[in-house]
């Protein structure tokens, strides 16, 4: 077992919207290169989790870690810069840019940090060449498979070379096919890079490829997340 501080840990956290209760006292350890699945029934508060832990939500109470950054207590454009240096995101749908070619899509992220465009476009041809996509680069999301406009969100995420990649139901609009392939892909890739993985998802199959899994209930962690 490992000694080495968690990479992101919560205490006591709370978060509301309104009178409804997302999470009520989570306490939580993620390790640096594991796999972490979310699991839990819908409404239970999964995504909230996974939001918190991803500095996109604040919490109302209790204290969110990544490493020595107190998050939580970071304010949001701070949070933003957080979430663009550090962290890659994998969701369900929606998450490609219409207008942009898939080469453009991946190449956005490295823009906004900075990066020269030659140099981001290079990055971008890299990776989803690795995506098996190279013959796809100038295609538009509409022009694309739903596994196709799923790796390319992969590449999107891992183009930055995140220490954490977030995903929230990253195969959940996909047959199990494809689902099996795209996790598989996600999980080869980000543990090449050393990334830890955090991912929210009702799929069994999904969880198999975790080294961890927790399970949220009314908000709750149900079973261990604090690591000995
Ligand atoms: N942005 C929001 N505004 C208002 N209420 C929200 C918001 N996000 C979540 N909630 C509420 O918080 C609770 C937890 O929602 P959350 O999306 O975290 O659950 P989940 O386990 O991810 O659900 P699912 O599996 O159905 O996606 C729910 O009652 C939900 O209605």
């Amino acid at each position: 077992m490992s000694s080495a501080p968690p990479i992101l840990r919560l205490r006591g956290v709370r978060k509301r919207f309104g009178l409804d209760t997302a999470l009520d006292g989570v306490d939580l350890d993620v390790r640096a290169g594991e796999v972490l699945a979310i699991m839990g029934p819908s409404g239970s508060g999964k995504s909230t989790l996974l939001h918190v832990l991803a500095g996109v939500y604040a919490p109302d109470e209790g204290s969110a870690h990544y490493l020595d950054t107190l998050v939580s207590e970071l304010g949001e454009a701070d949070r933003a810069r957080l979430r663009l240096e550090e962290f890659g995101f994998v969701f369900q749908f929606g998450q490609l840019l219409p207008d942009l070619t898939a080469l453009d899509n991946v190449a956005l992220p490295l823009l906004i940090a900075g990066r020269p465009r030659r140099q981001a476009v290079r990055q971008a041809k890299s990776w989803l060449t690795q995506l098996g996509l190279a013959d796809h680069a100038g295609k538009r999301p509409g022009e694309l498979s739903g596994g196709q406009a799923q790796r390319v969100a992969i590449a999107r995420a891992l183009v930055t070379a995140p220490r954490i990649v977030f995903a929230d139901e990253p195969t959940g609009s996909l047959d199990s096919l494809s689902a099996e392939q795209v996790m598989a892909t996600l999980l080869e890739l980000a543990k090449g890079t050393g990334a830890t993985v955090v991912i929210v998802t009702h799929d069994p199959r999904v969880a198999a490829y975790a080294d961890r899994e927790v399970v949220v209930r009314d908000g709750r962690i149900s079973g261990v997340g604090i690591l000995a």
